[in-house]
Order: structure tokens, then sequence, then C-alpha cells
């Protein structure tokens, strides 16, 4: 049944950006969507404006049907409901429960940890474990990615603490870390779903370390826990008492909703850690009760589609205009890259065509200086993602806002329209796709919207593509193969036991 819907969406005319506006004066109203945080007239919104991808009724239609013909309500059902959706690892995937959405037990279960989240980040605030200025986090992807991103993207203005995330093995990394914090007034948070990562582990032993050589006592008494392995965390040497868990349902690359948000709650205070779940919650409603091409991370996966598997694009760029979000795309990739880079199905059969493109991009302006060059006039088709803001997020004069703005919307303006020259170097193809995503300022609930958003645009992904969105087992064999050279005994290729043998590992 999704083949024929396939095979329908093959055979649609592929009429050009500009004929499309042209052909359809309601394209605006129908594909630019206001998002709304809130039921009065001054709620915050966010602006969804995907008609300048090449998406028309004809394509949205048959979308709907692929949809239909994947059991889209059907999965949805089974996330919301806390069903098994990663069967691979026979797990639910219960993110949208920390932000109260979902399965009433997991719900219970998720406010009685954010309950005693709360309490603790409020006790450090008032001084229970002594002066805090310093924050080190130490986690590495999911455990890291969410954290750094949202602390830069909302506490760059007066934070509670200061965080320092820490992911990298590379000791280069802590030694910066530490470099910016006093021993005497810093705290550890030592962040791993399965507290056995290699990488987290000895940087948290480093830490350790680190304050016992800073004439810190009981280093170990300066750490919390973040994790859904809390016996591992005990047998580690954290007191119950600092120790955060959070539901093994929840997917490492999905828990900054969970208690690995703990920098971001020590940052800006839990008042408005709650409002970035709020902001979240409202996004699972819309994405849980809006049928069709009108659900946005809907629309936004039936975009993707139809640039992998229409249009062959095997990337797809993210560019932040607005420094606040530089960390956005390094989010994105691990999200939408472990959760979609897929070659079987959730059943095990190959899967049908491509999987997730490549995601990449950068922060705006400065990647216009840098690699706008290929998205204009090169030869991959390239649909990118715009996401700003009105309010600016600085006190210096308004020019830097306006030149900012009109930069980004000029670009998206500049894909489209494209530009005729008799000198082929300097002509502009044009017909190239964006969506902007507009947010009327960067606070927690507009920025908790915006992450649920692309969580829920990697699931319809998903769903569309008939594969598991929540195992990762392609990471497995090169940590499998780091733990055989870190052994020894094992012989590798020539290649490798050349490299090892040069470093003097071997
Ligand atoms: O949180 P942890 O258990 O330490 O896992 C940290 C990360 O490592 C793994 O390799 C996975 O690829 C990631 O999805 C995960 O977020």
């Amino acid at each position: 049944m999704s083949e024929s819907a396939w095979e329908k969406l093959r055979g649609l005319a592929k009429p050009s950006l500009a004929e499309l506006f042209a052909g359809d004066p309601a394209r605006l109203d129908t594909l630019a969507t206001r998002f709304e945080l809130g039921e009065d007239e001054a709620a915050t919104t966010i602006r969804f404006d995907w008609s300048k991808t090449h998406l028309d009724a004809g394509h949205l239609a048959a979308f709907e049907e692929l949809a239909e013909a994947m059991d889209f309500a059907g999965r949805r059902k089974a996330l919301f409901g806390g069903e098994i959706v990663n069967p691979t690892e026979g797990r639910a995937a219960e993110h949208t429960a920390q932000r109260g959405v979902g399965k009433d037990e997991s719900v219970a279960l998720a406010a009685e940890n954010h309950h005693r989240m709360a309490a603790i980040v409020e006790a450090i605030h008032r001084g229970a474990m002594g002066e805090v200025k310093h924050l080190i986090h130490i986690g590495i992807g999911g455990s890291a990615l969410g954290p750094a991103l949202a602390v830069d993207a909302l506490a760059r203005d007066g934070a509670m603490v200061d965080v320092h995330v820490v992911s990298n093995i590379d000791g280069c990394a802590m030694e910066e870390a530490f470099k910016g914090c006093d021993p005497a007034t810093t705290m550890l948070a030592v962040a791993s779903k399965t507290f056995t990562t290699i990488e987290t582990m000895t940087n948290a032993e480093s830490a350790i370390e680190w304050l016992r050589e800073n004439g810190v006592e009981d280093p170990y008494g300066r750490v919390v826990a973040l994790t859904a392995s809390p016996e591992k965390a005990m047998e580690w040497g954290v007191d119950e008492t600092r120790i955060l868990p959070f539901s093994e349902s929840v997917g490492g690359r999905y828990s900054l909703w969970s208690s690995i948000g703990f920098p971001v709650a020590m940052a800006l205070g839990w008042p408005d850690f709650a409002e970035f779940l709020a902001g979240a919650a409202a996004m699972d409603e819309h994405f849980r009760d809006t049928d069709g091409s009108a659900n946005l991370p809907l629309r936004a996966a039936f975009a993707d589609q139809y640039y992998t598997r229409l249009r062959g694009c095997q990337t797809r760029a993210v560019f932040a205009y607005d420094e606040r979000l530089a960390l956005l795309p390094d989010y994105l990739q691990q999200l939408e890259m472990e959760s979609n880079g897929k070659s079987v199905k959730a059943d095990g059969s190959p899967v049908d065509g491509p999987t997730a493109p490549i995601t990449w991009g950068g922060v705006g302006t400065d990647a216009q200086h840098a690699v706008f060059q290929l998205l204009h006039q090169g030869t991959n088709l390239v649909p990118v993602d715009f996401i700003a803001s009105i309010a600016p997020g600085h006190d210096l004069s308004l020019d830097h806002h306006r030149i900012l703005l009109s930069n980004c919307f000029a670009q998206g303006a500049a894909l489209m329209a494209g530009k005729d020259s008799e000198d082929p170097a300097r002509a502009y193809p044009g017909d190239r796709p964006s969506a902007t995503i507009l947010l009327d300022e960067v606070s927690p609930a507009t920025f908790g919207a915006l992450i649920a958003f692309h969580e829920h645009r990697t699931f319809a992904n998903a769903v569309l593509m008939g594969i598991n969105p929540f195992d990762q087992f392609g990471v497995e064999l090169g940590k499998e193969i780091a733990k055989q050279i870190e052994k020894g005994g094992t012989k590798f290729d020539p290649s490798t036991e050349a490299l090892l043998e040069l470093a003097g590992i071997s």
C-alpha cells in the first residue's frame, strides 16, 4: 500500500517554487503556520513557514496517503501510549511523559522525579552543598549535546551558576573546564543514562582527582549523578540522596527533559525549566491531536521525504540566525542521524530507499561567508532550514538585529528566485528550497517547543520510512574494537596495526 503512495508521488508533476506561488494565491496561508504557545492574544508564537518548499496540494494529499499506509496515527498513538515503539530493544520511548504528555503512570513517575530534581536544584541554590559557583557537567552524546545547547541558548545572561559541559575523552576538554573553575566552589554533574560510558566515567574520575588534588576533602560529596542506572552510580561512589534518576524508556538523545537537564535547571532556576517543559508539551499536544498536513512536524517530514526520496538530496542544512542557537545543528545531527541513519526497517527487512540525509549547518551570518556559495550555485540540491528570532538577544543597537534578519530572509528569497546572467559564472539557478522557523523570542517555552518539534519531525520521518528511530546499534562496533585495542592481543588489518605501532599503543 505504501508502494502505491510512492508511485503516485513519483508520478506527480514537480512545478518550480515560482510556479507554485504564482498558481496558488493561498499558498502562504496553507504552508506558513503560526503556532501559539498559550491561549490569549498576547501568546508567544512560532511561525513555521514551509511555503518555499516544493510541497503542493497534490504532494500533500499523496503524502497523507503514505502516512495512512504507514499507519502514522497508530504509530503515534503507540508512542504517546507508552507502548513498545523500539522493538529491537523492547522499549517504549517516553520522552513526552517527561513533559506531562503520555501514559498516566509514566507521566506520574516523571513528575515525581522532577519534583525531587526541583527540590535538589533549589536546595543547592540555597547553599545545601556550600557555595556553588561552577558546575562541570560531564556526559557525552545525548547526555551532553542537549544540556550544552540549552544552557547556551537560554542562560547567557544572569546564569545562576557557571556551567561547563565536558564530553570528549581528550583531556584537553576537561583541562579547559578546570581552567575556568575554582575547585572550592565547583560541583560535578555526572550524566550518563547507562553510567558505563568510558568517556564519561574517565572524565568523572579525572574531575574527582582534580577536586581532591585541590584540597576538596570529600570530592564524591560534590557530585550529582543523572542516570537511568542509579545502582551503578551508587557503586561508583555517589550518595543515593544525590542521584537523580530517570526512566529507562527515555532515550539518550531524547533525555534533555529528564534529570539530564539538571545543569539547565541549575543555570536558569526551576520556574524557567518548568516553562521549557511546558513549551515542549504544547508541541506534543499539537503533534498528538492534529491530523494530516496541518500537523507541523508531519508536514516538515513530508518535505524531508520529498527531498530525500523524490529529489535525491543527500544532505539537509540548518542555519540558526541567532548566536544563542549556534549549537542547534550539532544537537540535530545526533537527533536525526542517530535516529534515522538506518538501512533496515523496524521488521529487519531492507529499507525501500534512502533514509536520513546528512544534517549539517551553522550559524548565520557567518555561514554566508563560508559555505553558501555551494547552496546557491553548487551541483547539490540542499534543502535549508533557517531559524531566527524576532526579538534580539542583546542590548546593542538594533541595527545588528535588523541586518541579521534581513540577511536571513534574503537568503531564502535568493535561493528561491535565483538570477539570470549572460555570464554563466554569475548566474543563479534558483528554485532552491528553504523553510523558515521564526520565533517571537528565544525563551524557555519557545525553545522547548522548537526542540520537541524536531523530535516529532524525526519520529514522523521514521514512520514514513518504516524504520525504528529509537535504537543505535551502529555506534557499537567501533566501541567494541576500541576495547579490544585497549585489551591487546588482537591482530587487526595492516593499516590499523601500523597506526597503533606509530602511536605506541600496540
Ligand atoms: O548517557 P550514556 O549512557 O552515557 O550514553 C551516551 C551516548 O552514548 C552512546 O554511544 C549513544 O550513541 C548515544 O545515544 C548516547 O547518548
